[in-house]
């Protein structure tokens, strides 16, 4: 199946400071790929590369290959017309990404006719579908509503509804269910793996969990210090982890201790490519 995102070499530099050391992999349509890693191993710096959202100072090398396209060398222009249509993403904290003051169901309007995704005529009834698709109408939630009358699984909802609106070919979710409790999470996360079969959408998660990783993803990444240490299919990785890194994680997931403590473990000088899928 062609990959609906290809990495290729991808490193990244804050001033002359490496913050992400070359990494290759590839996402498949309708398949989950999760990122996972110590704080400050690189995750979101990763995930803002793909959005083309890195702050001012960085510089990336390599290829971010989309839909035939090198993201790196993409226009700010063309990359806005690519964010929140062709290429989505969810938050952890949905209410920096809501507006507080606008119903939500203006909200998935506005997002849907900012990229053209319907005719007008269209956008209503959209819109239901959507609030219905993302299980919010089953749950008394109106698009009248606002922000602050919804639970966090709800607003969670709401910005999942406006992440699928131009149905995406790729969903970057960075620790998207990380703040909410453990029921709620599981829900949310069978619907996003419903939606990313049902939309042949790529799905790259980004996440601390690894119970949810287990769970939700096809396949992990193991970021240390900005190295890719390690790649797998995740049943693999769960089962016989290659790296001491990956089961240094693993050991700390299952007993809330790391042995040997994560910081001893050396980070790899030999790994200049990242893995190969
Ligand atoms: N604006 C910045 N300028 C310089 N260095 C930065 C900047 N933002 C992040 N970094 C550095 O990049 C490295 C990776 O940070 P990043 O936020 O990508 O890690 P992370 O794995 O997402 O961490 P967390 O799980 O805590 O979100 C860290 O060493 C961090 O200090």
């Amino acid at each position: 199946m062609t990959a609906c995102l290809s990495v290729r070499d991808l490193s990244v530099l804050a001033s002359a400071k490496p913050i992400l050391h070359p990494i290759s992999f590839t996402v498949s349509p309708g398949e989950t790929v999760a990122v996972t890693g110590e704080s400050g191993s690189g995750k979101s710096t990763l995930a803002r590369a793909l959005m083309g959202l890195l702050p001012n100072g960085f510089k990336t090398c390599g290829q971010i290959i989309f839909e035939g396209k090198d993201l790196t060398t993409l226009p700010e222009s063309a990359f806005r017309d690519l964010r929140g249509c062709r290429i989505a993403m969810v938050f952890q904290e949905p209410m920096t990404a809501l507006n507080p003051i606008r119903r939500i169901g203006k909200q998935i309007s506005d997002t849907l006719r900012l990229h053209g995704a319907v005719p007008s005529r269209d956008i209503a009834p959209h819109v239901q579908q959507l609030l219905d698709r993302v299980g919010l109408r089953r749950a008394g939630v109106s698009a009248q509503a606002y922000p602050h009358a919804l639970s966090g699984g709800q607003r969670q909802r709401v910005l999942l509804a406006m992440a699928i609106a131009c149905k995406p070919a790729l969903l970057i979710a960075d620790e998207f269910t990380t703040a909410l409790d453990s029921r709620t999470q599981a829900e949310m996360m069978d619907l996003v793996k419903e939606l990313a079969v049902e939309h042949e959408m790529g799905v790259l998660m980004i996440s601390h969990d690894l119970g949810v990783i287990r769970r939700q993803a096809q396949r992990v990444l193991v970021l240390q210090q900005g190295y890719l240490v390690e790649s797998n299919e995740t049943e693999q990785l769960f089962d016989a982890p290659r790296h001491p890194y990956t089961r240094a994680l693993l050991s700390m997931s299952l007993h809330g201790t790391s042995h040997p403590p994560l910081t001893r473990i050396p980070v790899p000088t030999d790994v200049s490519k990242g893995v190969q899928r």
